[in-house]
């Protein structure tokens, strides 16, 4: 299995507002992550702090200025095949599930494109078994029912573990996940961290975690890296960043989520569900005014198309 390395990762751009002299503005700087397979790394900050921005190098998006990833230990080559053949083993979760399926398309396109193009299945007779285990690796069924939708008549839980699902297809060995529930219903958003936990396990993927909420943070993650203005301030396992921070920036962090030795940090279900706002923090002003979040490369279906096709 694979371990997903950036190093020293940055990322200039250059700024040009009216009046004012262009500037560059470094989104990251020099940031260096490792995440190894069967563990999931939370990357968290405010918005701003550079966390996107590492999700788009990480899957070929956007070029660094400077720096490092690399796939147990080897640096990825560029052009079409060598970006195919990365795309095959290292995937991403969208934060919108709204935007990021095609909707013109119904599901069973969505889901056989990206199962053909990387060769995971050759005939038809392995395609319908792919799309079927599949589906049931993401809790949906009845698979024909499913397949035959199209993405408007599905929920937004049920789009999230679609996209879930595509982003399998390739039987990629690292997952990057942005922000992949503040898009969705806080009753389900405990629900598909579940499940990407468990695929997590099952699969033992590596899973990068991108999020602003340190509960699900501490709970879903071995390790929490800490962003601020583009920089790592902290990094280190999970309970002692939440429990003992040691950065002025993520002391402030802790301070505005919840509690720490509460019960909600410590994530309990039942707590969770009977009072679902209480994972929300302060950077988090839930669904209905998320709208801003929702950035034109995420909104756009065919950038999340692409990601699980080339
Ligand atoms: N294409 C771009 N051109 C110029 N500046 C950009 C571009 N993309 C991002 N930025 C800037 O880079 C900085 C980091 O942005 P980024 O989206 O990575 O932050 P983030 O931590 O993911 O925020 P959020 O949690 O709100 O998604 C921000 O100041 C942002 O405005």
């Amino acid at each position: 299995m694979t371990t997903l390395e950036a190093l020293h990762l940055a990322k200039d751009y250059q700024i040009r507002g009216s009046g004012l002299r262009p500037h560059i503005l470094k989104a990251v700087d020099d940031v260096s992550l490792v995440v190894r397979p069967g563990e999931s790394v939370a990357l968290v900050g405010e918005s701003g702090s550079g966390k996107s921005t590492i999700a788009k190098m990480l899957i070929r998006l956007v070029d660094p200025t400077a720096g490092d990833i690399t796939l147990d230990g080897e640096r990825i080559g560029s052009g079409h095949r060598a970006t195919k053949r990365y795309r095959k083993r290292v995937q991403m979760v969208f934060q919108d599930p709204f935007s990021s399926l095609n909707p013109s398309l119904p599901i069973r396109h969505q889901l056989v494109r990206p199962l053909r193009i990387h060769g995971i299945v050759r005939t038809r007779a392995e395609e319908e078994r792919e799309l079927r285990r599949l589906l049931d690796s993401v809790n949906l069924g009845p698979a024909a029912e499913i397949l035959a939708k199209y993405p408007h008549e599905l929920s937004g839980g049920q789009r999230q573990r679609i996209a879930i699902a595509r982003a399998l297809a390739p039987q990629p060995e690292v997952l990057i996940a942005d922000e992949p529930v503040s898009m969705l219903d806080v009753s389900i958003r405990l629900e598909i961290l579940q499940l990407l936990d468990d695929l997590k396990r099952q699969r033992n993927l590596a899973v990068l975690y991108i999020t602003h909420d340190l509960a699900t943070a501490r709970h879903f993650s071995t390790q929490i890296v800490v962003m601020r203005h583009g920089r790592v301030v902290e990094r280190g396992p999970s309970s002692d960043v939440i429990l003992n921070p040691i950065h002025p920036y993520t002391q402030l962090l802790v301070r505005a989520a919840p509690d720490p030795h509460s019960e909600a940090f410590e994530l309990d279900p039942e707590r969770y569900r009977r009072s679902p706002d209480v994972l929300v923090t302060p950077d988090d002003p839930g669904p209905a005014e998320q709208g801003h979040w929702a950035r034109a490369w995420t909104d756009d279906a065919a950038v999340a198309e692409l990601l699980a096709t080339a």
